[in-house]
């Protein structure tokens, strides 16, 4: 059942997408005028923003909390809200927009903006890795680095994200990874190890098909080292939901996992599409059902 919700709070990122957010404030102010609800912004800057934000959520008793970019937007918000109260809403305005689209959320500003007062409130699971959070996908391996050389370039969008991989991908050292897992324990090389509460990239890559976010657990997906000739079938099945069809892939499903790489003391991972390097072992924890977020109504 829809929530009433009066107070709102729309945090933007000025930057992501690479979009022009002009328009985008008088057309929220004028939609939630109209259905009698109150509208204000606070603008994300790209320093220390989860600090401030957790400060200005302090003093202010929203009834949700929208985020206005992509999914570093959105983890940004989620962090924040978890010593709140208020329900996370999602404007998708990123370049990827991964986490919206799991949660069938719409794409379109106006009709994401109807969920305001139509809408099924889902409480869905969260992660911490070493104490970092994470609500959509983590990684290490090949796209960790793909993402780390993308944010620090100063091309946004598919585009640029597709030329650094095809020119990651010949020079590529696949690693070696040992998991243990509250179910089992297995050490193996990879191309790329995803830590997945979601399932789907913001490229539409699914990842982790078939699985829901709020059933407590997540998912470790591995894509084994690869032919060059073998990518096409491999990206097929990525593309088309089959992940677990693949020669190359392995899933494991589990509450609690630790992660390390023989011989290596930090790795770099990507976690909702922010780069970090973390100390090995890393460690993943779930909370089950700790975020509340607006979705569409089902059925
Ligand atoms: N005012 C700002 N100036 C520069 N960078 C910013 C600013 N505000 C936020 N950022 C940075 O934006 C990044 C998050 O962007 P976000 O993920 O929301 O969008 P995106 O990268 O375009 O989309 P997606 O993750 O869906 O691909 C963070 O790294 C954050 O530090």
């Amino acid at each position: 059942m829809a929530e009433l919700l009066r107070h709102l709070l729309f945090v933007l990122n000025p930057v992501s997408g690479d979009t022009d957010k002009d328009e985008l404030e008088t057309t929220v102010r004028v939609t939630c005028t109209e259905h009698g609800r109150t509208a204000a912004f606070w603008h994300t800057t790209g320093e220390n923003d989860l600090q401030k934000l957790t400060q200005h959520l302090a003093g202010q008793p929203y009834d949700a909390v929208f985020a206005v970019g992509g999914d570093g937007t959105v983890k940004l918000v989620s962090e924040a809200l978890l010593t709140t109260n208020a329900i996370l809403g999602i404007l998708p305005m990123g370049s990827g927009n991964g986490l919206s689209k799991d949660l069938g959320i719409p794409q379109d500003t106006d009709e994401a903006l109807e969920l305001i007062w139509d809408h099924e409130v889902r409480a869905i699971d969260t992660l911490r890795l070493n104490g970092h959070f994470s609500a959509h996908l983590a990684d290490l391996g090949f796209n960790a680095l793909v993402v780390k050389k993308f944010c620090d370039g100063d091309t946004r969008g598919p585009g640029a994200y597709v030329r650094i991989a095809l020119a990651e991908y010949g020079d590529y050292e696949p690693l070696c990874y040992r998991i243990e897992t509250d179910q089992e324990t297995l050490e193996t090389e990879a191309f790329m190890l995803t830590i997945a509460n979601a399932n789907t990239f913001g490229s539409n890559v699914v990842i982790n098909p078939n699985s829901r976010l709020d059933d407590g657990q997540f998912e470790i997906c591995l894509v084994a080292p690869f032919p060059a000739g073998a990518a096409p079938g491999l990206l097929y099945r990525l593309y088309t939901e089959a992940f677990d069809e693949s020669d190359y892939t392995q899933r494991l499903s589990c509450h609690r996992a630790t992660i390390s790489v023989p011989g290596q003391e930090k790795a770099l991972v990507q976690v909702d599409g922010e780069p970090l390097e973390l100390e090995l072992p890393i460690t993943v924890e779930i909370s089950p059902q700790s975020l509340r977020v607006l979705t569409p109504q089902q059925g």
